[in-house]
């Protein structure tokens, strides 16, 4: 035993080339996956979370080599590869991306993976245990009669009965082919594990059953696991550690229990805030989580997450209550981006029985600081003056007008990108709030 980690990401990227014609050109990329390092320890879970499109399953597919990355390393250190250094040339001899096709085969024993859907994974036409069996097969295990007392072995291990050998999938509920799932995905021995989402199709009630037998292998085989959700309640349940990404990137990671306790970045609260808690001691602040991830073919400058959050800084004049400053930064950005059309607002405002043109400026002035949660007034003067300005240009149709008045309220989160905090204990963050006045390019303004 070595105190290497079983597995070390490092820096890696993956991007969809976006083309364009009858050439193909590229034009473009989509950043789906953007420079995420970890490591995962020997009989460590570590779950990777965030909203759907932040770059999860991607980030899974790359590190087991479903798929090319980009750029960047996965250095795994199991089956027998432990203790191995660097080559001369800076490569690594453990790094999964540039295995060849031996290793390769080798290394598809020893990390497997579980999908959301198990039928994926389960041919309709053949019997589970067949299924199951075709694993040894295809890795050179002749013997019928051994592999199948090794299935009907495992079938029980994963809570079935060894008799369910010759059934077929559709026999089966869905936690059941979950199960059958895992029996395959555990056939031969491997070492780490990535499970996607394992649990998210099923029904409610068998989910806790899933994840305990999902805990209950991991500590009996001695497996590390990938575990990829979108529900931090789940993550809870079966991580040791939890990395939170958005965007493409990892924005926070640290122990499950720091992480849940003592969450540092906003993304990671708001995530958290999304969670039902019947204890009434833990006053969590309910944020909620408005739009969509953006794309990441043009993610946001600096802070990736500065157009959803919640807590985005101040420019250094301002004093705003934070929920204005949020809403007025959205309103610029949905002002700059086209898509508030002020003659629509005086269309839908003037119903069937008006004209239009007569659904004077005023009414919908206030119609728009209604639909963008902007105040009557915001409690600073001259960022009032300005808001009034641009919100006369909209009513009037003069959108560029309005937009560069509005251009005058910036943030530093959109600007720079944050630098790495280390809280303790592992527990990072990546977010400006955390860094310094000195560590900033701008003064930071007072906390909320
Ligand atoms: N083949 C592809 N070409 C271009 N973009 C892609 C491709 N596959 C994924 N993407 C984009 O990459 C981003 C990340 O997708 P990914 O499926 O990895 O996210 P996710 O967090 O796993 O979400 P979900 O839970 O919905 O699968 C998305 O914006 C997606 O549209």
């Amino acid at each position: 035993m070595t105190d290497e980690p079983l597995l070390s990401v490092r820096n890696l990227k993956k991007h969809y080339p976006i083309t364009e014609g009858i050439l193909s050109k590229q034009v473009g990329a989509a950043k789906a996956v953007d420079g995420i390092s970890f490591d995962i320890e020997e009989g460590e879970t570590l779950g990777l979370v965030g909203e759907s499109g932040c770059g999860k399953s991607t980030a899974a597919s790359s590190i087991i080599r479903l798929e090319e990355a980009t750029d960047g390393e996965v250095i795994f250190n199991g089956g027998g590869r432990q203790g191995r250094t660097r080559n001369q040339d800076g490569s690594h001899p453990n790094d999964i991306t540039q295995f060849e096709d031996e290793e390769l085969k080798a290394f598809r024993r020893d990390a497997q993976m579980i999908f959301q859907d198990p039928s994926s994974s389960l041919d309709p036409r053949m019997t589970v245990g067949s299924s199951v069996a075709e694993m040894l097969l295809v890795h050179g295990m002749t013997d019928k009669e051994r592999r199948r007392e090794i299935v009907e072995d495992l079938l029980e291990r994963v809570g079935l009965e060894a008799e369910y050998y010759d059934r077929y999938p559709h026999e089966f509920s869905g936690g059941q082919k979950q199960r059958i799932a895992l029996a395959r995905a555990l056939v031969l021995n491997p070492e780490f594990i990535v499970a996607d989402e394992p649990v998210s199709a099923l029904d409610v009630s068998i989910r806790a059953e899933i994840l305990s037998l999902l805990n209950d292998i991991q500590e009996e085989f001695g497996l590390s696991m990938l575990f990829i959700s979108h529900d931090m309640s789940v993550v809870r349940e079966v991580c040791d550690r939890v990395a939170v990404m958005y965007l493409g990137e990892i924005v926070e990671i640290g122990d499950t229990e720091d992480v849940f306790s003592d969450p540092q970045h906003p993304y990671t609260e708001a995530l958290l805030s999304a969670i039902p808690t019947p204890d009434p001691t833990l006053d969590r602040e309910n944020i909620e989580l408005k739009g969509t991830v953006p794309s990441p073919i043009s993610p946001p400058s600096g802070c990736r997450f500065h157009t959803r959050c919640h807590k985005v800084i101040q420019s250094g004049e301002y004093d705003l209550e934070q929920s204005d400053w949020r809403a007025l930064l959205t309103f610029r950005d949905k002002v700059q981006t086209g898509e508030i059309d002020p003659s629509s607002i005086r269309n839908a405002l003037s119903g069937e029985d008006m004209d239009p043109s007569d659904v004077d400026d005023e009414t919908v002035k206030t119609q728009l600081r209604v639909e963008f949660d902007l105040p009557e007034t915001l409690s600073d003067r001259d960022a009032e003056s300005t808001l009034q300005t641009a919100i006369d240009a909209l009513a009037e149709g003069r959108i560029e007008d309005a937009n560069e008045e509005l251009s005058v309220f910036s943030t530093p989160c959109e600007k720079e990108e944050p630098a790495e905090t280390d809280h303790g204990n592992g527990h990072l963050s990546s977010c400006l709030r955390n860094q310094s006045a000195a560590e900033r390019a701008e003064p930071a303004p007072a906390d909320d």
